[in-house]
């Protein structure tokens, strides 16, 4: 059994998907019960009373694996030691919000956070953005922490990920355990690409197990990419017990590896691989081990899939342009 604690750091801890996000850390869901968590949450002044009550609840539950609690608005301090970090904390897109609004007010924030990473994290700390919009906060983050490799840092696309299997899943009568090699491309928006011509479905390629293009295109690429919309428009607020979910799949998967014979989609810095500019980050299907990630490369990109792809890829190098306009990159 390890003893000594893996630190962990959430920012909006006070949040709708801190509170999800929290228990399920605590718990054990990220690296098994014999793993114990320090938890490190970073708020805002104004929401640390919140995050108190949220903290003695976290008491309340007499988690085995927790080791300890540490609270604060200082990102220096809560993320001294840090060996995840996961940022969650930023304004969540309300009704008639477009994402790009909120990349001015989100870029202040990861600005202040990438520093205080590059200067008092642990040196093998892991970096997953949650807060929209996530790739370009991670863009931001990165540029703002140039002694951590960038590679330390992905924005999450696994809860678009996971809501394309169980789309499909739905579709074909399978169960989501037959679906592998799922790939969500480009952008955590409304212009991703979830991809299922690389994908299977027990074993058959899921585009010929589909047979539909008009469905395809008609109601799975839509759904999956206007879900996080749709969730808004249901609930008032946007999703929060799935985002904690994949938040944790993705840290899981990155820092203990992903199972043999798939693949999960990850946000990532781009070396270029599939005609993707150098240096954004954008979802790719990505094999991880150990803490390290690597692009599947050699995938069969058909001119559908191309255009779809090249389309979000053009609003994330959009958002780069206009964060290096406001100097935060
Ligand atoms: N990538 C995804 O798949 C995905 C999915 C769902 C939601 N999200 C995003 O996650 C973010 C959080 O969503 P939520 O529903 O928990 O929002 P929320 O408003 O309930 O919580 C956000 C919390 O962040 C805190 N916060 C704001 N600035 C902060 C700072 N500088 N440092 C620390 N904490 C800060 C706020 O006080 C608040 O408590 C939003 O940006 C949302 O759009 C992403
Ligand atoms: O779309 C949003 O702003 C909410 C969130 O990112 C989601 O995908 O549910």
């Amino acid at each position: 059994m390890s003893t000594s604690p893996v630190k962990v750091a959430v920012t909006g801890a006070a949040g709708q998907i801190g509170y999800s996000l929290l228990f399920r850390l605590a718990n054990g869901d990220l690296l098994g019960k014999d793993t114990p968590i320090e938890l490190r949450l970073l708020e805002i002044e104004p929401a640390l009373k919140t995050l108190e009550g949220v903290v003695m609840e976290i008491d309340d539950c007499a988690f085995p694996g927790l080791a300890g609690v540490v609270t604060g608005s200082d990102p220096r301090k809560v993320f001294d030691g840090v060996n995840l970090a996961l940022l969650v904390g930023a304004r969540p897109r309300g009704p008639g919000m477009e994402r790009g609004d909120l990349l001015e007010a989100n870029g202040a924030i990861f600005t202040a956070q990438g520093k205080a990473l590059n200067e008092v994290a642990a040196d093998d700390v892991r970096i997953g953005v949650t807060g929209n919009p996530a790739n370009t906060n991670a863009l931001i983050a990165l540029s703002n922490a140039p002694d951590i490799p960038h590679e330390r840092f992905s924005a999450l696309t696994r809860l678009d990920h996971n809501r394309a299997i169980s789309q499909l899943a739905a579709k074909t009568g399978a169960a989501v355990t037959d679906i592998k090699q799922m790939t969500i491309w480009g952008n955590h928006s409304a212009t991703q690409y979830p991809d299922i011509f690389n994908a299977t479905v027990g074993g058959t390629n899921a585009a010929e197990a589909v047979g539909d293009q008009e469905w395809l295109e008609s109601t799975f690429i839509p759904t999956v990419a206007k879900r996080g919309a749709a969730i808004i428009d249901a609930r008032g607020s946007s999703s929060a017990a799935s985002a904690a979910s994949a938040t944790i799949d993705a840290a899981r998967d990155w820092l203990t590896g992903s199972a043999e014979g798939d693949w999960v989609s990850m946000a990532v810095v781009s070396d270029g691989s599939y005609g993707v500019p150098e240096g954004i980050v954008s979802s790719f299907p990505v094999t991880t081990s150990g803490g390290d990630w690597t692009i599947v490369e050699g995938l069969d990109v058909n001119d559908f899939s191309r255009g779809r792809i090249d389309a979000s890829v053009a609003e994330l190098t959009e958002e780069r342009d206009a964060v290096k306009g406001l100097g935060l990159i």
